[in-house]
């Protein structure tokens, strides 16, 4: 067991009163982690990127990495870039995060909502989360900044009052251990 995780024990006139347990993710960690585990399933050799849509009630309602449109194989679609045709590249073909995750909701809609991603929105995927009435865009990286397709997203965002700021993790690493759940722990009469 990590030293964070373990509960903080308080003692009260000689009682030990077990507090909750410390080192649990936030909110927001939570459900950017979840975008980035997303994004683990992503074929895509050269950028994997999840989201996750989440609503007011902090429930995720829609998660999708970027991938090839459903019935389009892995396999058989091309993932290359700087290819000589456009349509033996990747870009015709890929539907990106935000796109999926939206399409992917389980509830009736999404408005209100917010969108967790690891990449800043393309323009593209700026008009459908405006659409779809999210309004508000947490983004790891930026690092697209300077083109055109993300400036004009920003341009529309500011126009919709879609609201959009970069999250800065705590934690520099997510640790998932399948080995590491402690039961002894968990244990109700520990
Ligand atoms: N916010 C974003 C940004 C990019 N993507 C996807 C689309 C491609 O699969 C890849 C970017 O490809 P690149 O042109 O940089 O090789 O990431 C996304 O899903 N969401
Ligand atoms: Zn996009």
């Amino acid at each position: 067991m990590d030293l964070a995780d373990k509960a903080a024990n308080l003692c009260v006139n000689g009682v030990t009163v077990q507090k909750k347990r410390e080192g649990y993710l936030d909110w927001k960690e939570y459900f950017m982690a979840t975008a980035f585990l997303a994004a683990k399933r992503s074929k895509d050799p050269s950028y994997q990127v999840g989201a996750c849509v989440v609503n007011k009630e902090n429930k995720i309602v829609g998660v999708g990495y970027n991938g090839m449109p459903t019935g389009c194989s892995d396999d058989e679609f091309p993932w290359g870039k700087n290819t000589p045709s456009p349509l033996d590249s990747k870009f015709l073909y890929v539907c990106h995060a935000e796109m999926n995750a939206i399409l992917n909701r389980n509830s009736a809609d999404v408005k209100n909502c917010t969108i967790y991603v690891g990449l800043f929105p393309c323009n593209e995927c700026a008009k459908i989360i405006i659409q779809s009435g999210i309004t508000e865009v947490v983004y790891l990286s930026d690092e697209n900044a300077h083109k055109p397709t993300y400036i004009a997203s920003k341009k529309m965002f500011d126009a919709a009052g879609v609201k959009y700021w970069q999250f800065k993790p705590k934690n520099e690493k997510i640790v998932i251990n399948f080995t590491g759940i402690d039961w002894e722990s968990m244990s109700p009469s520990k």
